[in-house]
């Protein structure tokens, strides 16, 4: 049995050419020169100052194991992934360019400069950084140094390229590049400049958020761990800190190597539904009516349901205060983690604290040994919405998964909990963040915008070069052109 914590035995210092305070990789070198591993495990430690405050993850192994399939590279080097729902996301456009230039149409290492060291976890430490060529996108490069870690912890390097390889999801990262270089494995993701939600909450009076936020942040979680049921996923680190915040105010989940994978068999169930409810803004677009079944009052409605309820382990994984009850009595879990370990977040979000937390780990354990269901505590807040959060966290706080919410018919069983009410799932997408201390909230088109006219400027340009080498009027060409550029970025800066 081991117990892994978070602190820095990732004993990696890369060394890079230093430029104005910008970090390279050297160009004609995709490795040894740009990375080199040494003992030291105090570089950078002031920027991991977070991660020893936030509460680390745990691994007790019971001889379970996860899946090792390398999902992205089939050889040491890179693979480039293109993924449907974001094609016209900039970050691709600047992948693609910098893949287009590269001899073997790969990415490579010495295609990316190195900005700021963002973290250190378990596996390896995260970069700030951007491509060469192309300064508009920022992405955050993992990288893992093979050679420090133990066999059981480069599993979990591969369950984490595998799964980020199969996501596709707004609120979960998109794995531009995994890139393999001797001893190490690099991933580059989306950079999520607004930190994790563990740093937000700790920046609001009694570290608690508004009913409003927290429905929101909550909603946003809850769709992506549907998304991570429907895959067969079970996330089994669900906790603020790993949920971090993009540019724009909407959460993304990170951490994937606890996760394990299961068989999902989706299914419509069919359920009876009272008509008074209105029922277009519930469920998803998963959700239609049955009109020839309408009776009276009541008619049938067939939801999809796509969640792992097979999904058998025996690793005892996860953070403490977020464990389930299966999890710590180690005699086997399933997906009902992932919504014990929701009602817990929710209950966080909206009281600061989480709900059976003791004066240290092991006692905090034996609270949830003991836990006889969850009895929230009325007095200490009461609000509008408050009477509906309580009772949602109290039927994810049920210590029997077979009874708690969530884990027999899926996310659309919590989505419909009147906690939820009014919220349009579809839409959920657009929704603008709430107001909230701390949370950056910059509308993300503003940022593709920007992007889009410098491609435009360069599209131009090169139309330029090959006017000129045609033999045009160059005297002609500037004249016009260069108006006409600039009367077409204005007329779209005025929309
Ligand atoms: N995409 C990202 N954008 C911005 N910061 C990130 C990103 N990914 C990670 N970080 C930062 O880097 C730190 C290390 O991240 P990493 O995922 O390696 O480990 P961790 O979150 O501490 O968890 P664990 O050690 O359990 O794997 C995080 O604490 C976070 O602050």
């Amino acid at each position: 049995m081991s117990l892994i914590t978070n602190n820095t035995n990732t004993n990696l210092t890369p060394s890079f050419t230093m430029d104005e305070n910008t970090f390279f990789f050297p160009p004609d070198s995709d490795l040894d020169l740009s990375f080199t591993s040494t003992t030291t495990d105090r570089t950078f430690a002031s920027s991991s100052a977070r991660t020893s405050l936030a509460r680390s993850s745990l691994t007790l192994s019971f001889n379970d194991r996860l899946s090792t399939a390398s999902a992205t590279a089939a050889d040491s080097s890179t693979a480039v992934i293109r993924r449907p729902h974001r094609s016209s996301d900039p970050h691709w456009s600047a992948i693609k360019a910098a893949t287009t230039l590269s001899s073997d149409g790969r990415l490579h290492l010495r295609h990316l400069k190195l900005l700021r060291h963002l973290g250190t976890g378990n596996l390896g430490r995260v970069f700030l950084c951007r491509l060469r060529d192309y300064d508009g996108a920022n992405f955050a490069l993992k990288v893992v140094d093979k050679d420090l870690l133990s066999a059981k912890k480069l599993s979990h390097v591969e369950t984490e390229a595998e799964i980020l390889h199969s996501l596709d999801h707004p609120f979960l990262p998109t794995l531009y590049a995994r890139i393999d270089v001797s001893h190490y494995t690099c991933l580059l993701i989306d950079y999520c400049p607004g930190g994790d939600l563990h740093s937000l909450l700790c920046k609001q009076p009694a570290n608690r958020l508004s009913i409003q936020a927290a429905r929101f942040f909550a909603a946003e979680v809850l769709v992506a761990l549907e998304y991570l049921h429907a895959l067969g996923i079970v996330y089994r680190d669900l906790k603020p800190e790993n949920i971090l915040l993009r540019e724009d105010g909407h959460v993304m989940l990170s951490d994937f190597d606890l996760c394990f994978k299961a068989d999902v068999a989706p299914k419509f169930e069919y359920r009876a539904h009272l008509r008074k409810v209105k029922s277009k803004s519930k469920g998803s677009c998963f959700c239609y009516e049955s009109r020839s079944s309408s009776k009276g009052k009541e008619r049938v409605v067939a939801e999809f349901v796509a969640e792992p309820i097979t999904a058998f382990s025996r690793s005892c994984v996860g953070t403490h205060e977020y464990l389930a009850p299966e999890l710590v009595s180690g005699n086997g879990h399933g997906n009902g983690v992932d919504w014990w370990a929701f009602g817990v977040f929710v209950y966080e979000l909206l009281y600061g604290t989480t709900p059976f937390k003791g004066c240290n780990k092991e006692s905090t354990l034996r609270n949830i040994a003991s836990s006889k269901g969850m009895r929230c505590h009325v007095a200490e807040r009461e609000e509008a919405g408050m009477g509906e959060a309580r009772d949602l966290i109290e039927k994810l706080l049920v210590k029997d998964p077979m009874r708690r919410l969530g884990c027999v018919r899926g996310a659309s069983e919590v989505k419909r909990h009147p906690f939820f009410d009014g919220i349009k799932w579809p839409l959920i997408r657009i929704y603008k963040p709430p107001e909230v201390r701390g949370l950056m909230r910059k509308s993300s088109r503003s940022h593709i915008s920007h992007v889009t006219n410098k491609r435009r400027r360069w599209w131009w340009k090169g139309l330029e070069y090959v006017m000129r080498k045609k033999g045009a009027k160059s005297s002609l060409f500037s004249n016009y052109s260069n108006s006409n550029y600039y009367q077409y970025v204005n007329s779209h800066k005025v929309k």
